[in-house]
């Protein structure tokens, strides 16, 4: 999937709330969108998931299958988490809903009306409604917020398992609910602009890109072994990193240009 200079803009003549963003994301890269409030994640999101067009740019190549968890899911309407999830089941051509509620603890809720549900509870119901279709792309707003301890432990190992399957998993999230996923990408939202930064998680504690035999990590250099200095660009260092790590490799020195 690729962002070539989206932007957007909520009415003529607002401001850009989303300016000319660049971005690609391949098969299994989870992402974790950070910014201030008010920075545009929620706008970014709803763009990335098709909700809303950007106002010039391009997204292409979204899978075909797009799940979204708002960050606040809508309650006030007449359905009881069964009658609603049912229906969003038929909607997605009959998508299996009840392993995920199962999991993410809805087993005792399912005949609640959702107008009866805690911030907590409704989030759930959105998540479940997200994953029930097997989405090629995951899009969570603010996934933990409200979410008890089991559900918040459950969650990264349900992204990274989407991610196995060859998902994109993106999520606003102000907790780092997801730190623990190797090579979690970092996107920051500021004054409009996407930015990415390598994750303080994706480097390494003892940096050493070594080439030639694959060195365990804090092995120290054996005769025999060479040292390359690599020149990338800045978006695709934790994505690099990962896999210099996945090979035995590790990053000896990391420095910007400017
Ligand atoms: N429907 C809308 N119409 C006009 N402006 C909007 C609309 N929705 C959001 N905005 C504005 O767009 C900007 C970005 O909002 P957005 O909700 O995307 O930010 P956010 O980073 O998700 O914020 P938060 O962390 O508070 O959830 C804000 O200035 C907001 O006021």
């Amino acid at each position: 999937m690729q962002l070539t200079r989206v932007s957007f803009r909520y009415r003529k003549r607002d401001r850009l709330v989303i300016s000319h963003a660049d971005a690609r994301l391949s098969a299994g890269d989870v992402v974790e969108l950070t910014g201030a409030n008010g920075a545009g994640k929620s706008t970014l999101l709803r763009l990335l998931a098709g909700l809303a067009r950007p106002s010039s740019g391009v997204i292409a190549d979204r899978p075909a299958v797009v799940g979204f968890a708002p960050d606040r899911f809508p309650t006030a309407q007449p359905f009881t988490v069964t009658t609603y999830l049912r229906h969003m089941s038929r909607v997605r051509g009959d998508a299996r809903w009840e392993p995920w509620a199962e999991r993410l603890g809805l087993g005792p809720l399912l005949h609640t009306a959702l107008r009866d549900l805690s911030k907590g509870s409704a989030h759930k119901v959105g998540l479940v409604q997200a994953l029930m279709a097997g989405p090629g792309l995951l899009i969570l707003d603010e996934p933990f917020a409200g979410l008890d301890a089991d559900t918040r432990e459950a969650l990264p190992a349900i992204a990274a398992e989407l991610a196995e399957r060859g998902a994109i998993v993106i999520a606003a999230d102000h907790q780092s609910g997801l730190r623990d996923l190797p090579a979690l990408r970092h996107w920051t939202l500021q004054n409009g602009h996407l930015h990415e930064s390598p994750s303080p998680l994706t480097l390494p504690a003892t940096p050493a890109i070594t080439a030639g035999t694959p060195q365990r990590p804090g092995t120290p250099e054996a005769a025999g072994q060479v040292t390359v200095a690599v020149t990338l660009p800045a978006c695709d260092l934790p994505r690099f990193l990962a896999r210099m790590r996945d090979e035995g490799y590790l990053a000896r020195e990391i420095e910007e240009s400017h």
